[in-house]
């Protein structure tokens, strides 16, 4: 099975408002609630892909009752841990001549309660794959990802998809696969890219540190794979009119792994991960199975 956790998951709101005017009443002129939240993301698209998941992760309030029964609904197995304080947030996503975001809190995580997910996570068995992805909400302390890491039986792998801080520390017990944008690989060793060939460099030096596959995402330019086996893949985007660039990258993670475990080889690997991104950029919401299929056959 595959397990995906979300400290912080979300309703996302998506909406259009013609032209935003900030101090104003605005009125929506299109609006979606979409799941979300980077793991439960990475469920969703694993779902299309026939992948079946459990996601794990804190809800609380009657939002997280809608994410846990919406979740089901798709068919997609939850595990979550239901606390008492604050809610499960309500992410709005704004597409109007600039997209804006506003992310919220989420709810109160007490020890308990994360001793209570240490507890589901060593219980994982070999075959099993963790997939730990996005931000932790303030009341987790910030070595959280590595005191999940650390509950996990050595047979099962795990991956990794964060912001530095938290992913840098979880390096020396050896992702599976860590997946950085380019402006986050930018950010980690202080440098401006100018050439692939700095991507590259950057990428195993991630791998001497610890990481196993980094595939290095970087938006309308595709992609840069540097595999455990030494191998380097450049992948290009596909073709397709950008309306959405809310979860590419978690579309782009849940292709990768869903790859790998249809034992594609990572450079096939890498093409399902990049339509998947796709696919996602291309709708709005997250990709389906038939819009994936489509981003397919226009990769090169
Ligand atoms: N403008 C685009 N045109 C074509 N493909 C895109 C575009 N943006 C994203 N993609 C696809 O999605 C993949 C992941 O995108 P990106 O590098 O933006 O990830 P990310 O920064 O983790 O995304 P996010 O955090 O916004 O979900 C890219 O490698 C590419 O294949
Ligand atoms: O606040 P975080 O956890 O950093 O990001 C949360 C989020 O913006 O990320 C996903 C897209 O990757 C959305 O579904 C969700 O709303």
């Amino acid at each position: 099975m595959i397990y995906t956790v979300t400290f912080n998951p979300a309703l996302d709101y998506v909406i259009q408002v013609n032209h935003f005017k900030a101090g104003q009443i605005n009125r929506n002129t299109k609006e979606d609630i979409f799941y979300g939240g980077k793991g439960i993301n990475v469920s969703c698209i694993l779902n299309e892909l026939n992948i079946e998941s459990t996601a794990l992760g804190f809800i609380a309030n009657f939002t997280g009752k809608a994410l846990k029964d919406g979740l089901s609904q798709m068919g997609i197995y939850t595990d979550f841990i239901e606390v008492q304080k604050g809610m499960t947030r309500i992410n709005v996503k704004m597409k109007s001549d600039e997209e804006t975001e506003i992310n919220g809190m989420g709810p109160v995580i007490e020890k308990v309660h994360f001793d209570a997910l240490l507890e589901k996570i060593h219980s994982l068995k070999k075959g099993d794959f963790l997939i730990l992805s996005g931000n932790i909400p303030s009341s987790v302390q910030s070595d959280a990802y590595e005191k999940v890491i650390e509950q996990l039986n050595e047979d099962v792998d795990f991956v990794i998809d964060a912001e530095k801080d938290l992913l840098m520390k979880t390096l020396p017990y050896h992702p599976f696969l860590i997946k950085p944008n380019n402006l986050e690989l930018q950010e980690i060793f202080g440098v401006t890219f100018e050439t692939e060939e700095q991507i590259i460099d950057c990428a195993k030096k991630l791998q001497e540190m610890g990481a196993k596959n980094v595939p290095v995402s970087m938006a309308k330019d595709g992609a840069i794979l540097v595999d455990e086996n030494g191998n380097v893949y450049k992948q290009g985007v596909c073709k397709g009119n950008v309306v959405n660039s809310v979860g590419a990258g978690d579309s782009m993670v849940a292709g990768f792994i869903a790859g790998v475990l249809k034992k594609k080889g990572y450079k096939e690997a890498l093409k399902l991960a990049t339509a998947c991104g796709g696919a996602t950029a291309f709708h709005s919401g997250l990709a389906t199975y038939d819009q994936i299929l489509d981003a397919m056959k226009t990769l090169e």
